[in-house]
């Protein structure tokens, strides 16, 4: 990596404002998944060792620039405390007076977690006069957020603009993994693709078909893939106008020669939850008022077959609602059959499959988690990553 990190300058009583992505999955008040905040750590460590004044700061969830209050990061402090074995103090606000006092009144090697920085519309508009705020607070300004790091957002993007701005160490280590595994990728080379943002992720199969030998489609995805087929999909996810794009990627695998997968079977609900009435329907067959919320048992089946005839595999995006157990074997399939093919280098990608693997257990069994989902795909895709092009060049 071309860009300084944290080992590149001197942070000794320095106050150091560090973008992290701690948008973690949460019930109730609780975190329900931390492996982003514990892959924070090493970052925090190091500046804490270097006896840095450090000011955390993180999106959670997508609260469209107003205060939601279950978006709140304070349950992320207090675990993060637990963590990190110290105090993490926190204040409601993201910049403005009471979040100053609280920077300013930092000692060397302390810890404060600031307010979801997602409150407040500049964020993701990436205004200018937002970016100057936060770096108001510090002196430096590092990034750690991988995850978020395709995002040109106030505080991934703009402040590196107004403070000596370096990467941390879960950022450097994301890009050298990825790196390595995509620049002479082992073959056969299949990507899975699955989970529920359709708009983010079906752009970047575009680009996949032009390096993968296998795709594979799942999860809430699928469905636009099934309608551009011509089958009905019920009430299952659907992105309307994505419909011609899908057609249009099934052209190109065929064209390029690369194997496509979607399910050839379904779990289909009449409600989104764990009593719901179910069956396992053909790819044809979804009937009117149900939604498909999982691939169904030939499809797993041919989908771990693809798997363990792969040599490196990247999966981004859940099979199915797998946080309900009536809809968790798909993405356990997956995650099994990744688990069992020892020869096959996994890279996976995504705040919820991540989340999926550690459910199952799995989590160690993977060559690589990756804390970013889009911000995997689209370092995969050769596209520029904002929140780093942003950053020193060394
Ligand atoms: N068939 C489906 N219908 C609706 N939601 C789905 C379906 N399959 C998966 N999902 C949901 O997708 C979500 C994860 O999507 P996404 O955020 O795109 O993945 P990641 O965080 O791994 O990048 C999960 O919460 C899961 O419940
Ligand atoms: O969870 C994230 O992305 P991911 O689901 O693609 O892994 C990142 O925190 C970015 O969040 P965003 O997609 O709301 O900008």
């Amino acid at each position: 990596m071309n860009k300084k990190t944290i080992r590149d300058v001197d942070l000794k009583g320095k106050k150091v404002f560090c973008r992290v992505d701690f948008n973690v999955p949460m019930k109730d008040g609780k975190v329900t998944d931390e492996t982003r905040i514990r892959a924070a750590i090493p970052t925090i460590n190091a500046l804490v060792e270097q006896g840095a004044k450090v000011i955390l700061a993180s999106h959670l969830g997508r609260p469209k620039g107003t205060v939601v209050e279950e978006l709140r990061l304070t349950p992320v402090a207090e675990r993060l405390s637990e963590l990190l074995g110290k105090e993490v103090k926190k204040v409601n606000e993201a910049f403005g007076p009471q979040a100053e006092d609280a920077a300013n009144s930092l000692i060397e090697g302390e810890v404060l977690l600031l307010e979801n920085v997602r409150f407040y519309p500049g964020e993701e508009k990436n205004d200018p006069e937002l970016a100057k705020a936060f770096a108001a607070l510090a002196d430096v300004y590092v990034n750690d957020a991988f995850g978020a790091a395709h995002r040109a957002h106030a505080s991934t993007e703009g402040i590196a603009h107004h403070l000596p701005a370096v990467a941390g160490l879960l950022m450097e280590k994301e890009l050298d993994v990825l790196g390595k595994a995509l620049s002479n990728p082992e073959r056969p080379f299949t990507a899975i693709i699955g989970g529920a943002k359709v708009k983010d992720k079906i752009g970047v199969i575009d680009n996949l078909l032009d390096k993968v030998d296998n795709l594979i489609i799942g999860g809430g995805l699928a469905y636009t893939f099934v309608k551009a087929l011509g089958h009905e999909v019920g009430e299952s996810l659907l992105e309307e106008d994505k419909i011609d794009l899908a057609k249009s990627f099934m052209e190109k695998a065929k064209a390029n020669n690369v194997n496509f997968y979607m399910p050839v079977d379904v779990t289909v609900a009449d409600d989104f939850s764990n009593d719901a009435n179910t069956k396992v329907v053909a790819i044809d067959s979804i009937p009117q008022d149900w939604e498909a919320l999982d691939i169904g048992p030939e499809t797993i089946d041919t989908y771990r077959k693809v798997i363990s005839e792969s040599k490196l595999v990247i999966w981004n995006g859940p099979m199915g609602v797998f946080e309900l157990d009536a809809f968790a074997k798909g993405t356990r399939g997956v995650g099994e059959a990744l688990a069992e093919s020892t020869d096959t280098y996994s890279v996976i990608g995504g705040g919820d499959s991540a989340a999926a693997v550690e459910k199952f257990g799995i989590a160690d069994k993977m060559s690589h988690i990756s804390t970013g989902g889009g911000a995997s795909l689209e370092f995969m895709e050769g596209k520029e990553l904002p929140g780093l092009v942003a950053l020193n060049d060394k």
